[in-house]
């Protein structure tokens, strides 16, 4: 089966990109777009939650969405994405899938990252895998959808970029066990073994070609979008990290690159603004390991500096509400100066990756238009800072 892109439309305004394009063209990369194939764009639903029958699972799942989930919505750039290379043609292999099929892959490796997230490592259970175009993929933030076959309903997770030793079929997931959540509370009590049905991939935002240099704001699990984003982007762009977890036990071992000074401002437990002195040096804990998305993106550091065409740099700053450190506005107005000051003129994009709450705070909410989840006005502290020249993306 030959399974076709739509034709992008592409719009911006002001300093959030509107989004509509991408889902139209990559059109199964998104729980709130039509499917790559050619089937109709009510099988997927409008909300972040969405049914394994494709339809809107309706106010139960809105509610729980307030919950801490990301929000999503898939965004196109208008800038520098040559049309030709949106408009691709996937020739489905005997081996791939359509993508709007769910595949079962079998669950070979849980390792527990903190006590409420773990690494989940997966591998095909048949002949039949999702197809992962690299051509697309390079170009694109990535995410499968999981299903929990008892509620028939399904969640996005973000693909872990792949490391060293890894299998050519394996996915690997970040996934943080959600109080009383459905499906995340499902995936973590699964035993070792399991079918686990998966379908994509989608695409969440795209990465324009022409991007030199890129601020991530991201909360607690929001780092996947960004470790994708460092790894894809090495040796084009600088990356520059700003990630926030409620606990040290979701970053043991991160030294941030620019050591924050003071505190005020986003405050992951309850997301609201804070005003606490920082009070605890971030260092590694006292057995001097890491976990394993900070080794990660260590190793992501040094590839970004030997990459070609050109050297690049991954920064990552970390804060941890129960140390008292908050992402302050004062800071990242000070960071896009500065990068801007660096960069002249080179494309610039501001990515914000994480629960509901931490969107919200920073570029406002997203918004539903005609069944699909729009990036909305650019609202909250984003909105108040001078952006010159900076693209706002919420994932
Ligand atoms: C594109 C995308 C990528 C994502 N990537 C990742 C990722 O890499 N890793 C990751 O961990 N997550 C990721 N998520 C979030 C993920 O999709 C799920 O939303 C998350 O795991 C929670 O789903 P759940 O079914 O476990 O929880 P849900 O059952 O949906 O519950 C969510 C929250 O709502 C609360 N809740 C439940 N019922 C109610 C109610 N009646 N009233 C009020 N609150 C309620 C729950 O306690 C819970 O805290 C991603 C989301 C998107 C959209």
């Amino acid at each position: 089966m030959s399974l076709t892109r739509a034709a992008l439309r592409l719009s911006k305004s002001s300093n959030t990109i509107q989004p509509g394009s991408i889902a139209a063209l990559n059109a199964p990369f998104s729980q709130t777009a039509r499917p790559l194939t050619d089937k109709n764009p009510e099988e997927t639903s409008p909300k972040q939650s969405t049914s394994t029958s494709g339809e809107p699972n309706g106010r139960r799942d809105e509610k729980k969405n307030q919950g801490g989930s990301y929000t999503r919505v898939l965004t196109a750039f208008g800038v520098g994405i040559p049309l030709g290379w949106l408009v691709h043609t996937i020739n489905a292999r005997n081996r791939t899938a359509d993508s709007a099929d769910f595949i079962k892959y079998t669950l070979v490796d849980r390792t527990p990252i903190s006590s409420t997230s773990s690494i989940f490592s997966l591998k095909p259970a048949t002949g039949t895998v999702l197809e992962f175009d690299e051509s697309i993929t390079q170009h694109v933030i990535t995410s499968v959808q999981f299903k929990q076959p008892q509620l028939q309903i399904a969640r996005s997770y973000t693909l872990l970029p792949p490391v060293e030793g890894q299998d050519k079929d394996e996915l690997r997931f970040l996934i943080r066990k959600e109080q009383k959540g459905e499906v995340s509370g499902y995936l973590h009590r699964l035993p070792l073994g399991s079918e686990i049905e998966l379908r994509g991939p989608f695409a969440d935002a795209l990465l324009p070609e022409r991007t030199q240099t890129v601020a991530f704001l991201a909360g607690g699990t929001g780092i996947v979008p960004a470790l994708q984003v460092a790894d894809k982007l090495a040796g084009h762009a600088d990356v520059h990290v700003l990630w926030s977890n409620r606990k040290r036990e979701d970053c043991i071992g991160g030294v941030s690159d620019t050591p924050p000074t003071t505190a005020k401002g986003w405050n992951i437990s309850s997301w609201v603004k804070s005003s606490s002195p920082i009070t605890t040096a971030i260092s590694k804990d006292v057995n001097g390991s890491n976990n394993a998305v900070v080794d990660h993106l260590e190793k992501l550091k040094g590839v970004a500096q030997k990459s070609e065409p050109r050297k690049s740099a991954l920064k990552v700053d970390y804060y941890v509400d129960e140390e008292s450190t908050f992402v302050r506005p004062a800071d990242v107005e000070k960071l896009l100066q500065s990068i801007s000051q660096a960069h002249g003129s080179a494309d610039r994009i501001i990515f914000v990756s994480g629960p509901e709450g931490f969107i919200n705070y920073w570029a406002g909410p997203k918004q539903w238009v005609d069944g699909h989840e729009d990036q909305g006005p650019l609202r909250g502290i984003l909105s108040t800072l001078n952006l010159q020249g900076w693209q706002v993306v919420k994932l």
